[in-house]
């Protein structure tokens, strides 16, 4: 999928988030599914056709785009395009280091308005 130098960038509910390059040089991210365990595929299934189902019908300068998905039996893998500054969680949300948030509340209605 990708060249040889991926490294683990992240983990979230879906897996683990791996950076890496494809043959033409662009920086990515692959998300795999994590694997089955038993009688937990029905669940994880789910997990996989939601993430499809929402990001394919996103299309916003401010959301990420979904590139490939790759489905090899029961190995599932989505691949993004790498965005150096982490999720836009991060830029949404107020946490603890931090007294106000990145993204004025203007800014976020307006991507909100323009992506539903
Ligand atoms: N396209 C990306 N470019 C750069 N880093 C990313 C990208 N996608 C995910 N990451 C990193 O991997 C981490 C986990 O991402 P992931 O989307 O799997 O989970 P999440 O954002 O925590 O949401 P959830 O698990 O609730 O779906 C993120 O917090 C971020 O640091």
């Amino acid at each position: 999928m990708t060249n040889n130098n991926s490294h683990e960038v992240g983990r979230g509910a879906f897996g683990v988030v791996c950076k890496g390059k494809l043959q033409d040089g662009s920086d990515v991210v692959v998300k795999i599914l994590t694997e089955p365990k038993e009688n937990g595929d029905k669940e994880n299934s789910d997990v996989f056709i939601n993430e499809v189902a929402s990001i394919s019908k996103t299309a916003h300068v401010n959301v990420i785009k979904l590139l490939e998905l790759c489905l090899q039996r029961c190995r599932r893998a989505l691949i993004y395009e790498y965005m150096p500054k982490g999720s836009l969680e991060k830029f949404i949300f107020i946490n603890r280091s931090k007294t106000s948030r990145d993204l004025a509340w203007e800014k976020l209605l307006q991507i909100a308005i323009e992506i539903a």
